[in-house]
């Protein structure tokens, strides 16, 4: 499977955390990510992780174009409700994209360790038929 992952400045810890938690069930699959989140992950967790720009300079564009072409089959994308920087592009276009392409999407922490134990389980092997 190929996952997705995004953080915004007050949520990447979170990332983080995350990933190292899972690493293990993410280390079978590949990871894309926005370029900061990504280079972050990759410190704490030693996972490969193919990094697009920084989200404020099109990473977030590059992540939702290859959303766009069914190409990943998560997003992990941990929003800052409460205090979200002025740089950091809105998760809309994201979510939308995700929507249209029936994409499972969490955005908060609780929803991305459903989908990452999902992952383990085989529940979105669905993705692969398409
Ligand atoms: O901008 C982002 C979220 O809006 C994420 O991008 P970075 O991972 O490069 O910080």
């Amino acid at each position: 499977m190929n996952i997705g992952l995004i953080a915004h400045d007050n949520k990447k810890k979170l990332m983080q955390n995350l990933c190292i938690a899972y690493k293990n069930i993410l280390s079978k699959h590949d990871i894309f990510a926005t370029g900061t989140t990504g280079r972050l992950v990759e410190e704490v967790t030693n996972l490969s992780i193919q990094k697009y720009l920084a989200g404020h300079l099109g990473g977030q564009q590059q992540l939702g174009s290859q959303i766009a072409h069914n190409q990943i089959d998560m997003v992990i994308f941990l929003r800052d409700p409460l205090s979200q920087m002025q740089h950091e592009p809105d998760p809309s276009s994201v979510i939308r994209l995700c929507d249209i392409h029936n994409i499972p999407i969490a955005t908060n922490l609780a929803t991305a360790e459903l989908l990452i134990k999902s992952l383990e389980r085989g529940d979105l092997e669905w993705r692969n038929a398409l």
